[in-house]
């Protein structure tokens, strides 16, 4: 891992590779860095997340995973961030310190979504609650109203938050709206502030808009063709950049009708890069053989820009 490199570009939202009875098989995890950072061109990683079926996961498990990564992550990866959100504060609170203690790059919560924070006081005091415990690693907010059901505005949330949060870097935001966004972004004039997007679908909206990167689940697979769109738009080649955004929009849109989630994720994932992921947890369950069949004639069918 690379200290002090500034997070930017793509992070993968890691699935949780599985056994085919449902124990975690950390076997795989060399294999996957190796191909998120040679085939993908993908060096960042979030784990234990929602795509990592983190909060159906054990503290344990968790610990484990989060010490998997880390270690095979080592002079491979620039970051490593670890999920520890959890809905028991002392549970998050022992996933942070664990975190700060096997050097992971940075920390991430989600709001607690059974008894859930009703204003932006009660959300600030759990995240600071958790935050405190690992007072030397960033920590970052993971911002994920429709899975949640926490709508509390990022932009409101921001006011006077690091003076709660020493730590506080930025926010993974996984949201359609994009006028919370933009007023984050023209808030952040410092800079001081990371703002991750996590729609992977919109994320050239976000891009123009002045988010620093995405955390997403299709940058497992769809990496190296997201980091082409991104440097079309650096360049800028707006046109060339929206041709990268529409296929991945028309793979996502297919798939989405069939119904996708992070079932479907594993089932892709294992399909397009040789590892088997596995099933997933319930209880999500098994992605059908005629999803697989379709999704990947789909993603076969696809020309990208980039002659592939
Ligand atoms: C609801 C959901 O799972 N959103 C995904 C997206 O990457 C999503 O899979 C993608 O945009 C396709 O809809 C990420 O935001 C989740 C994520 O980053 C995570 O696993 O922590």
């Amino acid at each position: 891992m690379t200290p002090g490199k500034k997070l930017q570009g793509l992070v993968a939202a890691t699935v949780t590779p599985m056994t085919p009875d449902g124990q975690i098989n950390l076997s795989v995890i060399r294999q996957y860095v190796d191909y998120l950072v040679s085939e993908q061109n993908v060096k960042n990683v979030f784990v234990n997340g929602t795509t990592g079926e983190g909060l159906s996961l054990n503290i344990q498990e968790r610990k484990q995973l989060a010490e998997e990564w880390v270690c095979q992550g080592k002079d491979k990866l620039d970051h490593v961030i670890i999920h520890v959100g959890a809905l028991s504060l002392p549970e998050s609170q022992e996933l942070a310190r664990h975190a700060a203690a096997i050097g992971a790059s940075a920390i991430a919560v989600i709001a607690p979504f059974f008894f859930k924070p009703t204003n932006k006081g009660e959300l600030i005091a759990f995240l600071q609650k958790v935050a405190s415990e690992a007072p030397a690693v960033p920590f970052y907010y993971y911002h994920i109203p429709p899975l949640t059901g926490v709508t509390i505005r990022v932009e409101e949330l921001l006011d006077g938050i690091k003076e709660q949060i020493p730590t506080f870097q930025g926010v993974k935001f996984s949201d359609t709206d994009l006028l919370d966004l933009a007023q984050c972004i023209n808030k952040n004039e410092r800079e001081q502030f990371v703002f991750l997007y996590g729609v992977d679908e919109q994320l050239l909206s976000a891009l123009a808009i002045g988010a620093n990167g995405a955390v997403g689940s299709t940058y497992n697979y769809l990496g190296r063709k997201t980091n082409l769109m991104l440097q079309a738009f650096a360049k800028p080649d707006l046109a060339l950049a929206q041709k990268y955004q529409f296929l991945t929009g028309e793979f996502l849109n297919f798939v989405i009708k069939l119904g996708f989630g992070v079932a479907q994720t594993k089932a892709v994932m294992t399909f397009v890069s040789g590892i088997p992921m596995g099933p997933p947890r319930l209880p999500l369950v098994d992605a059908s053989e005629e999803f697989i069949v379709k999704a990947k004639a789909k993603l076969d069918s696809i020309v990208w820009p980039d002659g592939d």
